[in-house]
């Protein structure tokens, strides 16, 4: 059974905060999720200064809760709610380091004013898969879908944008840091076939990010804006789960082709999910259409089907609201291992690939890839 909030909010009145008092009567708590196992939530410091001491506080809490019956996964992510740091203003020249080398982009920054939305200069389509809640698989469509993409022939680029999670360096094993050549733009990376960046990568793995919400998108303008993307067919941006600040400025600041929302068949799941697409029709982005991941399970050993979290539910919802059902995907072990190996299940040539490169055909047969 899942943890409540209450019980999370009760351990964490038992911590201890370096400048008194605990992060629940200090009112510091914003975004408490909780997604099955895994809890999330943004702890807001007054100011930034303070922000930069709350790290053994925050570990303390990862502890506290990790202790809990029900909770497997922690992520904090510290903000702070006054004056942020003075940010480099990009892209005026850098300063050059002793050796004389230019120092490497700094990623997050104030965003730059920019009027309306605009495209990225090189990139036909730009497609931002999202989800209404964590956990239901975003991250392995993305990269599957940009892999199958890739082996029909489309140069394919894949931004993860999920700032509090990235998983692509791992789902797509990517470890290398992008080289910044000039200081002012970034190289981005190949992996099967296809052109990566993410946050991940520029930022250490376990490193608590005191970004309020302006730097976050500042970053993904110059994730955008400052990597070297080259000429592609179509961009996946792998969105962070929900309706916060990254998709609402993605949605007002770029010329997005459409979305793909991911779901799970489960009521729950659907509820959210609900809420990305009202998001991307308040925002006239077109909903190109919905996946359902989890769909099925099959089992390896006996070949017996089951549906885990309950089946057709996400078609249902498609027909309903009226747009189109891109597919279903089967829960398989296999997809699981293949994402946490490095090498996307739609790389190989197992039967697992098969709904993946058909999501892909289907997509650059109705020219949205
Ligand atoms: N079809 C599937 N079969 C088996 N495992 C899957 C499938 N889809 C996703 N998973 C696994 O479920 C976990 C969550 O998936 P993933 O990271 O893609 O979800 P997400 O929606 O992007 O989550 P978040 O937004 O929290 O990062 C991962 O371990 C992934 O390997």
């Amino acid at each position: 059974m899942s943890v409540n909030h209450e019980e999370i909010l009760n351990a964490l009145r038992g911590v201890e905060l370096p400048f008194g008092g605990d992060p629940v009567t200090q009112n510091m708590i914003r975004a408490l999720d909780v997604s099955g196992n895994i809890v999330r939530f943004v702890l807001e410091a007054p100011s930034a200064d303070q922000a930069r001491k709350l790290e053994p506080a925050r570990m303390e809490m990862e502890r506290k809760l990790l202790a809990l019956t029900g909770v497997e996964k922690v992520s904090i992510v510290i903000t702070a709610h006054g004056p942020a740091q003075a940010a480099p203003t990009a892209p005026s020249a850098p300063p050059a380091t002793p050796s004389g080398q230019p120092p490497a982009l700094k990623i997050g920054r104030h965003p730059t004013p920019q009027a309306g939305k605009q495209g990225v200069p090189g990139i036909k389509r730009i497609l931002a898969v999202a989800s209404g809640k964590g956990g239901v698989g975003k991250s392995t469509v993305s990269s599957n879908l940009a892999v199958a993409l890739a082996r029909q022939g489309r140069r394919v680029g894949l931004l993860d944008a999920d700032i509090y999670g990235p998983s692509q360096p791992r789902m797509m094993g990517v470890t290398k840091k992008p080289a910044s050549p000039d200081g002012q733009t970034i190289e981005p990376l190949d992996a099967h076939g296809v052109t990566m960046m993410s946050i991940g990568l520029m930022v250490k793995e376990d490193e608590a990010i005191v970004w309020r919400g302006p730097m976050l998108m500042g970053a993904l303008q110059q994730m955008l804006g400052q990597v070297q993307w080259g000429e592609l067919d179509v961009l996946i941006i792998d969105l962070p789960p929900g309706t916060g600040d990254v998709q609402l400025t993605l949605c007002q600041k770029t010329q997005l082709s459409g979305a793909i929302v991911v779901s799970t068949p489960q009521d729950v799941a659907l509820l959210d999910a609900r809420r990305a697409i009202s998001m991307f029709d308040k925002l006239s982005v077109p909903v190109l259409g919905l996946i359902e991941n989890m769909s099925t399970y099959i089992c390896p050993q006996c070949g017996h089907e089951a549906h885990i979290f309950g089946h057709g539910g996400v078609a249902q919802e498609a027909a309903k609201i009226n747009v189109p059902f891109l597919g279903a995907l089967p829960l398989a072990l296999d997809t699981r291992l293949a994402g946490d190996s490095g090498t996307p299940i739609a790389a190989g040539e197992s039967d697992l690939a098969a709904p993946y490169l058909a999501l892909a055909e289907r997509l650059v047969g109705g020219g949205m890839a």
